[in-house]
């Protein structure tokens, strides 16, 4: 019998996933740095595995496509809002993600983001732009996370890890909101709290929170009219948590202060969207876990997955 057969679906995957995939797998890449999801169904039929470098859609369409040979779907990211998970596994389709590894990177990013609002770094930059002279004492005040309540929406593995880098700060109170109460909550110290009463008492919002059917579209008017007026909104977790038109009103309208976002809906954002002509908005293009290291490690995880997967092994994340 012959090697398996790995569909990966970019060729700007790293190396090393690719080098592990090679030890025991027939690897075919996909010739386009990026792929769409015609590309990749186009390519699939007759693989026994794919790895997904980027988020293309995975459902009961994809998988009639792919045919029988199909037995692991690994995505590179821990995110898996472009899966089908529950279709994928009734067809006794192991499927794996990429959690842990990118932890750190995007807890970085949300510090960054935090400060870069808060300290109203984008607003300053355009300034200089314009050739702002001015210096007077009051001049572009920002807010303090030094003894200030940071309330974090989803605390995960990524929303713990950034409370644990912002504590550094002298944060006054760390408040979170979620399914439940949780014991890593009570180790930081972090109080749980209901989501309004969380947006009622923080002066930092991040969002931390995976995309699903209860998360989507949750940040909306009625909600950024919860948040204080000072607040600094942060989303880290997927754009689409958030209502964009009612993000942008609050923004422009001053029902919050400020917002830093690595992720958007749309994603990637046109380059003439409202949000990117805010003084006020801190906006990059999601690059939460955009390190050397952090997509390597994603990378090995991903093909480990299809290996173990293939080998009817537990994958090391599997969903
Ligand atoms: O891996 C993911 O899901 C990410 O969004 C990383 O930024």
């Amino acid at each position: 019998m012959g090697k398996p057969r790995v569909l990966v679906t970019s060729s700007d995957t790293p190396q090393a996933g690719i080098d592990l995939l090679l030890t025991k797998c027939e690897v075919t890449v996909i010739q386009k740095v990026i792929s769409n999801n015609d590309d990749v169904r186009q390519a699939v039929p007759g693989h026994d595995a794919i790895f997904l470098s980027g988020h293309t859609n995975i459902n009961t369409a994809f998988l009639d496509i792919a045919g029988p040979n199909l037995k692991v779907v690994s995505t590179m990211s821990a995110g898996y809002d472009h899966l089908d998970v529950p279709e994928i596994k009734r067809r006794g389709i192991k499927v794996g993600h990429t959690p842990e590894v990118l932890s750190a990177a995007v807890a970085e990013i949300a510090v960054m983001l935090t400060l870069n609002a808060s300290r109203r770094a984008h607003e300053g930059r355009l300034l200089l732009e314009q050739g702002a002279t001015e210096r007077r004492p009051q001049w572009l005040l920002g807010r303090d996370l030094r003894g200030s309540t940071v309330g974090i929406v989803g605390l995960g593995k990524i929303g713990l890890q950034i409370a644990n880098r912002l504590k550094c700060f002298e944060v006054g109170r760390f408040v979170y909101t979620g399914h439940s109460r949780k014991k890593s909550g009570d180790e930081i110290g972090a109080v749980f709290l209901s989501l309004d009463d969380l947006l009622e008492q923080s002066d930092f919002v991040i969002v931390a929170t995976p995309l699903t059917n209860e998360t989507r579209g949750l940040f909306n008017d009625a909600v950024f009219a919860k948040m204080k007026q000072t607040a600094v909104f942060v989303n880290i977790g997927r754009g689409a948590v958030v209502k964009t038109d009612a993000l942008v009103r609050a923004l422009r309208n001053k029902t919050i202060f400020a917002a830093g976002l690595d992720v958007t809906d749309p994603e990637p954002l046109p380059p003439d969207h409202e949000l990117l002509k805010l003084p006020n908005a801190v906006v990059i293009p999601h690059l939460g876990s955009a390190t050397v290291k952090t997509r390597n490690d994603m990378a090995i995880v991903a093909a480990q997955n299809i290996l173990n997967g293939l080998e009817g092994k537990p994958l090391v994340y599997e969903l």
